[in-house]
């Protein structure tokens, strides 16, 4: 199968609609990242085929829970995961995709003038103190790989709206983490935590979707500052 064969076969699986030339971004972007990882560290995966699957298909499979016309941010997106793919798939939504590390954000701006994407925004900042302008600005909030749930949690609960939600992608075991993140749940708004399986095509790796639904607004003191929030996490 081709790259191209594998992106529309596994989209069709996981039931995500394929807008018109959004594989032809997608394939652009894959381009994109492996040329600039070989002159900057973006991503360990390197083969196409994978990129395809590890992280085009596994974000695909947040695509179904995104809102139409909301806007939604990404924390600690890396080199655009999972907003990137979202963003491409997604146009009627509104992404920001947020990163502490600066050349992360000046490689997303290459992408983002590259493929003349409308419906996204890179920004070079921490989320605590991106949280400090924007609380409760956004429906939706995302991330990958970033932190364990409690931390993750502070980081981008606090810029959810009231009746929005986060959803965090992890390993398919992440009860634990889930339990140990009751107390930050409360506290920051959305107790309740809801988890959702999924296998990515193709791939046979059996992951998990955490979705926090925000019912109450978050106390003003948080996020606290980043090393606050590491030793002591809620
Ligand atoms: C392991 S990478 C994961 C990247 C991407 N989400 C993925 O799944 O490939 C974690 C990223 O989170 C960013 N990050 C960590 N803490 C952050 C914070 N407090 N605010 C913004 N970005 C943060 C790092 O700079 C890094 O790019």
């Amino acid at each position: 199968m081709t790259e191209r064969e594998l992106l529309t076969a596994g989209l069709r699986e996981l039931g995500v609609a394929e807008c018109p030339s959004a594989a032809d971004n997608l394939l652009r972007y894959s381009e994109i990242l492996r040329e600039k990882n070989k002159v900057m560290n973006l991503t360990a995966i390197t083969d196409p085929t994978e990129i395809v699957t590890r992280h085009f298909l596994d974000c695909a499979a947040l695509a179904p829970y995104m809102p139409q016309d909301g806007r939604v941010l990404d924390v600690g997106t890396g080199a655009g995961f999972p907003g990137m793919p979202l963003a491409i798939l997604c146009p009627q939504t509104e992404f920001v995709l947020l990163d502490a590390l600066r050349k992360r954000i000046d490689f997303l701006n290459e992408v983002i003038t590259e493929l003349g994407l409308i419906n996204v925004t890179a920004v070079h900042a921490r989320a605590e103190d991106y949280a400090r302008d924007n609380r409760g600005t956004f429906d939706l909030a995302v991330s990958r790989a970033v932190a364990d749930l409690r931390v993750l949690s502070e980081l981008a609960l606090p810029m959810v709206k009231v009746g929005g939600a986060f959803l965090a992608m992890k390993a398919e075991d992440c009860t634990e983490e889930v339990e140990t993140a009751a107390n930050a749940r409360t506290v920051l708004g959305a107790p309740d935590a809801e988890v959702l399986h999924y296998t990515v095509p193709f791939d046979e790796v059996f992951r998990a979707i955490v979705r926090l639904q925000k019912t109450q607004e978050t106390p003003e003191k948080y996020p606290r500052r980043f090393k606050k929030i590491q030793t002591s996490p809620l």
